[in-house]
């Protein structure tokens, strides 16, 4: 896939406001531009799985419909999807892609599972037996026999999303697109999903294109991330080396048999509750084992653990300041 330069514009009326304002609104030929997607270049390789990340309002869906092909041609900017370009032939793009938009279901509302799934396969035009057997693997991978005979507006949320997760891969697309998949998901059930996606990614070479604000499904999924805000790309590259990069240290948390204050080499006391005492050193100058011999050498340690970064405390302070830090304090 090849994104090079994309904009997407929208135009929105004009609000008036004042007497009459909704009538004069509706009347109204003045228009607001909104640069939804402002020049967004990337690559993404067959069979990587990438997180596309950014606040509310970052531009996120607005950039995965173009690349499915729903939205009309961009403002600017070109996308090539295996070669062409979706919004030109979006039958023969359907083909090689899947969709599961996690705040609206594809699924037909009064159909059972297996309905709208013998609907999608015809649809598709994947041959009966290799449909019905695909059909299988994903129900038994997804958990859904139970409720394969289901109407749709009957499932609870995760059962709905498991059927979209199964009904976006039964024409076994080359390419999958995940807008929120695991939004409103308990934690067993959002697990369920993560397993399934990286199922899918390993064992069918199935690239994938996430979104989501959960940034467990990041951690556990993505080896690289493009994050966005206000449409353009802040960050194109690894989840490791971003936290390398932005959190290159670890805090050591140390219990004391008595309140303290600790003073080693290589770390600086950056907190303290009583008897608990936090100390941070740069994890790529100086290793754990060594602040551990120094603390336990001069001070009574009653209990001890090394915490990392989180990625949350990296994106929310890139999310806070718009921009790259110079390094995510805490
Ligand atoms: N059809 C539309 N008409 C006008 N403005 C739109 C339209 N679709 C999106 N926008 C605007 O474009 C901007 C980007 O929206 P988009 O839905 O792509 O963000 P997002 O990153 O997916 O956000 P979220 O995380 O909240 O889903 C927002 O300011 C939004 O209001």
């Amino acid at each position: 896939m090849h994104v090079a330069g994309l904009v997407k514009e929208f135009r929105r009326v004009k609000r008036i406001t004042g007497r009459f304002g909704g009538l004069r609104t509706f009347f109204s030929r003045e228009y607001d531009v909104i640069r939804a997607v402002d020049d967004v270049s990337f690559d993404i390789d067959s069979g990587e799985l990438v997180g596309y990340l950014g606040p509310n309002g970052a531009g996120k869906s607005t950039t995965i419909k173009m690349l499915t092909g729903i939205l009309p041609p961009p403002t600017a900017g070109t996308v090539t999807v295996a070669g062409r370009d979706p919004a030109r032939e979006r039958k023969a793009n359907a083909l090689n892609i899947g969709v599961v938009f996690g705040q609206r279901s594809q699924l037909w509302w009064d159909l059972p599972l297996r309905e709208s799934f013998r609907a999608l396969r015809d649809l598709y035009g994947v041959p009966s037996a290799e449909g019905e057997r695909r059909q299988r693997e994903l129900v038994e991978l997804l958990d859904m026999a139970e409720f394969l005979d289901t109407p749709v507006r009957q499932l609870s949320l995760g059962q709905r999303m498991r059927g979209d997760l199964a009904a976006a891969m039964l024409h076994q697309p080359r390419l999958l697109y995940l807008d929120e998949p695991t939004v409103g998901l308990d934690v067993v059930a959002k697990q369920r999903i993560r397993e399934f996606i990286a199922h899918i990614n390993a064992e069918l070479g199935t690239t994938v294109i996430l979104t989501t604000h959960d940034l467990e499904d990041v951690e556990q999924l993505c080896r690289r991330i493009i994050l966005i805000d206000h449409g353009r790309v802040l960050y194109d590259g690894g989840l490791a080396e971003l936290m390398a990069r932005y959190a290159p240290y670890r805090d050591l948390v140390v219990t004391l048999a008595e309140p303290s204050d600790v003073v080693v080499a290589s770390a600086d006391q950056v907190k303290r509750d009583g008897p608990v005492v936090t100390l941070r050193f740069r994890s790529d100058q100086v290793k754990a084992p060594e602040i551990i011999s120094a603390v336990t050498a001069a001070y009574p340690v009653v209990d001890l653990s090394v915490v990392e970064p989180r990625l949350e405390a990296v994106i929310s302070q890139i999310y806070t300041q718009r921009g790259l830090p110079e390094m995510v304090a805490s």
